[in-house]
């Protein structure tokens, strides 16, 4: 990254963007303190320093919340199409125009450099546009029955009041893709972001309301306590869906709760990707693909390769190249100059990923670089490579979500697919080819909803993202991101 800005004047910069942000509940349009009057800390992990503190919602702010949610339902889904558009596209305007700004308050709370959360800024922003041209064409359609007696009518109208909740790895870009097609679609929503990154999502409100959302269709409460403020929201009977990005563990609650209301439910759940590089592979090509499939937000993707299948004739090479492209990488504060590698989010993340390195090396992984944790303060891992990793390590079967690359070595295809299609969940899956037929026919054996044939990267708001098996339900973005925030009705009119 080339910059001719200090570091300190960065960390002012982000200082001064932190300190515009409104850090209460945002209910009906107005900030208000939690009703407990609590505040939390939000901590930078580069620094382990408190950046800012966000009022602390509970039982109380949630009940608001949702009240007014389902109070404001109507009103909301009766407005044009093109109003709603119009909205979301000067939100997408405002989000570009503030890139700068978002991003410096992203690095901040949540530590990838500053190069990344820019394009995380731009990636968000491209959901308010992509939702922004889908809401005036919800369409219907006109059919007769049959026998010819009957016209059937069918249009499309918003669910409902939706409760959203999003995950602290993007923390900008989880919540415009659900925000943007709920707005698009006329639903009222009740949203609640991640603790450890709300300050993201509440610049988020800023911006929207500056768009001209009117009070009451966004309404945001922050929390310690997940439970104490998602729970009043499913069990209201006031909210008809919950979309949520976050573990299996939380989806599957969530899940229970929505079927007490029979809530339509979306689920954006975690990952366990494959990624399977064939003898016959362009090895730059698939060196490069595992790098962006790997390292893209230091690991912490759910789409992250997370099991690298390397076909055994060049699964040395793979690995020393690979290893060379990581080991390179410049690891530091995302604020500073030229970082190119950020910490984690918080220590137990680091723990966590300490520990499954550890575990894999004690069963027989070589280290081909990194493998430990840089000398420095805060949540830092350095990038690493591993190789022959046994199918006993912990991390083949666990979310590593961090910048480590196990590679495995296969002999045949018929292994590399039973091996990628091992695991319960099934979210993203890549493979590296030059036979064309191959690439279809292991596209086709993945048990994923997402397959990069020769790429590293699947996301794309154009795109539908989801995943199958544990991964989740539903998609998002893509012409059926709207779908999932749509309930059809249908009229029978007699032709007579
Ligand atoms: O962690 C989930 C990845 C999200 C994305 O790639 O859009």
């Amino acid at each position: 990254m080339t910059s001719n800005v200090s570091a300190p004047d960065i960390s002012e910069r982000a200082r001064e963007a932190i300190a515009k942000v409104s850090t209460g509940v945002f209910v009906d349009g107005q900030w208000d303190d939690a009703a407990s009057g609590a505040r939390f800390n939000v901590v930078n992990p580069a620094t382990e320093e408190v950046i800012a503190t966000v009022a602390d919602g509970g039982p109380k702010d949630a009940l608001h919340a949702i009240e007014t949610a389902g109070r404001v339902q109507s009103e909301w889904a009766r407005t044009a199409p093109r109003e709603r558009g119009e909205i979301l596209r000067r939100a997408y305007d405002l989000l570009m125009v503030r890139q700068d700004e978002l991003a410096l308050i992203m690095t901040a709370e949540m530590g990838k450099p500053l190069a990344e959360a820019k394009g995380e800024v731009a990636y968000a922003a491209e959901f308010f546009r992509w939702f922004s041209e889908e809401a005036v064409r919800i369409g219907g359609d006109v059919t007769t029955t049959g026998d010819g007696k009957n016209r059937i009518l069918v249009s499309r109208e918003p669910v409902g009041p939706c409760v959203l909740v999003t995950p602290w790895n993007f923390p900008l870009a989880m919540g415009t893709r659900k925000i943007g097609p709920a707005i698009a679609a006329g639903c009222t929503i009740v949203f609640k972001p991640a603790a450890l990154t709300p300050l993201s999502s509440l610049a988020l409100a800023d911006v929207l309301v500056e768009a001209g959302l009117p009070p009451g269709v966004l309404n945001i409460v922050c929390t310690t306590k997940a439970s104490s403020v998602v729970s009043p929201w499913m069990s209201s009977g006031v909210a008809r869906k919950i979309s949520f990005t976050g573990s299996t563990e939380v989806g599957v609650r969530l899940l229970e709760q929505a079927a007490q209301h029979v809530m339509r439910s979306s689920m954006e759940l975690g990952g366990n990707a494959p990624l399977i590089v064939f003898e016959d592979a362009d090895l730059d090509r698939a060196v490069e693909g595992a790098f962006a499939a790997k390292m893209r937000n230091m690991g912490e993707a759910c789409t992250a390769a997370n099991r690298i299948f390397v076909q055994r004739p060049v699964a040395e090479e793979f690995a020393r190249r690979l290893a060379a492209r990581l080991g390179a990488l410049r690891v530091g504060d995302g604020l500073e100059p030229g970082t190119e590698v950020g910490p984690l989010v918080e220590e137990k993340a680091l723990r966590k990923v300490q520990e499954l390195v550890d575990d894999a090396i004690d069963k027989g992984a070589k280290v081909v670089c990194g493998g430990n944790r840089p000398d420095r303060a805060g949540y830092f891992y350095s990038p690493t490579v591993l190789s022959d990793v046994s199918v006993q390590a912990d991390l083949l079967t666990t979310e590593i979500f961090g910048p480590v690359a196990p590679v495995i070595p296969f002999d045949t295809e018929e292994e590399a697919v039973r091996m990628a299609n091992d695991t319960p969940w099934g979210l993203a899956g890549y493979l590296f080819t030059q036979d064309v037929d191959r690439g279809f026919r292991v596209s086709e054996a993945l048990e994923v909803g997402m397959v990069g044939l020769n790429t590293g990267i699947v996301s794309n708001p154009a795109a539908p993202f989801g995943g199958i098996k544990a991964s989740g339900l539903g998609r998002e973005g893509g012409r059926v991101g709207i779908e999932e925030f749509l309930e059809y009705k249908y009229m029978a009119v007699p032709r007579a």
